[in-house]
């Protein structure tokens, strides 16, 4: 469950309502900012596992430091950018390493709201699942946990790369709701069919009439799914 909320007051009420047992939630660059590392605090102390999600890019000591500053804080899960590299990222994997509590570590690979096009913008040569397959190896081969990807992309990744590393999922959307910025979008149950670990889910939970109750249906889906 993607809190991408602007107010932790907002997060907060929203969590009240959940039960930790039905989801994780994933805290990103906005609800950060405003509620810091004390709202991460207070998701945790309510039982909730927390997906610390900064996509850290940069040079590796910095990244190294980021991952050993959000593994103290005792999240569940913290990701980076693979086109970091590795160098990156087995800066980040040994940071993580070294803590009382590792969280999983996952990396990025080519964010869902692209499409082909807009990725050759950005000057890469190659198909999405080319550039997406390549990235993963890289995060593989540095020994971490998982990657970020499109459920498109994830039986792709389970034929080449088995069932070790950890697929997350955003961009998931139940039929018949809105794309809004994403491209490459997946229903909750297509999703875990492709092969999916963690699925990440936000606007069509937020943005719904009634929350609790998108969250429920998406939770019934997949159980009827499994
Ligand atoms: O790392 C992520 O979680 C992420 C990677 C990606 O490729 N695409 C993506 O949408 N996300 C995040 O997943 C969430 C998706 O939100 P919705 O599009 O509202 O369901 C947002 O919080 C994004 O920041």
């Amino acid at each position: 469950m993607a809190l991408d909320y602007s107010e932790p007051a907002q997060a907060l009420t929203f969590l009240g309502q959940l039960d930790p047992g039905s989801c994780r939630v994933k805290i990103g660059k906005e609800l950060f900012c405003v509620g810091g590392p004390d709202l991460v605090r207070r998701c945790i102390d309510s039982g909730f596992d927390v997906f610390l999600d900064l996509k850290y890019h940069d040079i590796p000591n910095t990244v190294a430091g980021a991952c050993r500053a959000a593994a103290r804080l005792g999240v569940w899960m913290v990701d980076v950018h693979a086109c970091g590299g590795r160098r990156m990222m087995d800066a980040a994997r040994d940071a993580i390493q070294g803590t009382p509590r590792p969280p999983l570590l996952t990396a990025v690979t080519v964010l869902t709201s692209h499409d082909q096009q807009s990725l050759a913008e950005t000057g890469v040569v190659g198909s999405i699942d080319e550039q997406v397959e390549r990235l993963t190896g890289l995060a593989v081969a540095s020994g971490l946990d998982g990657v970020v990807c499109s459920a498109r992309e994830a039986a792709l990744l389970r034929e080449r790369f088995g069932s070790v590393p950890v697929l997350v999922t955003p961009g998931i959307r139940p039929s018949g709701s809105s794309a809004d910025d994403q491209t490459r979008i997946v229903t909750p149950a297509e999703a875990l069919a492709a092969g999916a670990n963690h699925l990440v889910v936000g606007r069509p939970i937020t943005r719904a009439a009634d929350p609790k109750s998108a969250l429920a249906a998406i939770v019934a889906e997949l159980q009827s799914a499994a």
